[in-house]
């Protein structure tokens, strides 16, 4: 389904992304996780060609997508606000989104319908402008207009930052929903540990923007990254400072 070759991106003379090769199979559900600054959001923006990448290609159905449209018809994503037209209601942009795809309002309202406890009563005809939601509420925005287009991919950069925990668990059966009884390869990356090996089959993760594990997810992936990242470690060394402090 995706296939990146030699990529790379430099801003300033640092090399932020260089991945080698990443073959991505359909079906898939991959994990991006990497510290602050890893170069997740810029893959996913190399990969969507928002941005050019200075070395490489990146192939959606054997397709590069830099010139290439076909890849727009399959594919759905939501990195940030700037995906959302804020002067528009939620349904009217979600009726806009629906009929970039042939979808005529009837149809929309029902996949709305279907989104009813997801959207948890916040979005549709609450008589708020997009850029008057906050930004949970504008994320939920984005995944419904994500779900609308029934993509063969889907891409999410950061989904679970600013939900609602009720969300969150929304969100993961969702991603679980479109990747197992859909087909639709799904990438998403995040912060959270717990919520990614939960969802994903495979982790990539990225560290200065180089891709240095791939993992497929099992039992031990969350402790493997867990220590990896040292949170296990350093909250039992804040731990032993506490209890330090509190014995002086
Ligand atoms: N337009 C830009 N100009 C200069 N540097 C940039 C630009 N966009 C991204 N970078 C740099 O590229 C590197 C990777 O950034 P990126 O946003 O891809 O990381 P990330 O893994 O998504 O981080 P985070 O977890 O904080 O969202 C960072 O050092 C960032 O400062």
């Amino acid at each position: 389904m995706i296939e990146i070759k030699d990529l790379k991106k430099v801003y300033n003379g640092v090399t932020v992304v260089n991945v080698p090769h990443v073959q991505i199979n359909k079906g898939e559900s991959i994990g991006l996780v990497g510290n602050n600054g890893a170069g997740k959001t810029t893959l996913f923006r190399i990969i969507l060609d928002l941005i050019r990448a200075d070395k490489g290609e990146v192939l959606l159905k054997g397709e590069n997508v830099a010139g290439a449209e076909a890849w727009k018809n399959y594919t759905a994503s939501y990195l940030d606000e700037g995906f959302l037209i804020d002067y528009l209601t939620p349904e009217e942009y979600l009726y806009f989104i629906g009929g970039l795809h042939q979808q005529n309002k009837a149809q929309v309202d029902e996949k709305l319908a279907g989104m009813a406890e997801f959207f948890n009563g916040e979005i549709i005809n609450k008589g708020k402008y997009i850029r008057d939601l906050s930004k949970g509420n504008q994320c939920k925005v984005g995944v419904g207009a994500c779900l609308l287009q029934q993509p063969e991919l889907l891409m999410l950069d950061e989904p679970f930052a600013n939900i609602d925990p009720s969300t969150q668990f929304r969100l993961k059966n969702i991603l679980k929903d479109q990747n197992k009884n859909h087909g639709a390869t799904t990438i998403v990356s995040s912060h959270d540990l717990n919520h990614v090996t939960d969802v994903c089959e495979r982790i990539l993760l990225m560290e200065k923007g180089v891709v240095i594990k791939d993992i497929a997810t099992s039992s031990s992936t969350l402790s493997e990254l867990e220590e990896y990242f040292g949170v296990g470690q350093s909250t039992t060394a804040y731990s032993v400072e506490i209890d330090k402090e509190e014995n002086h």
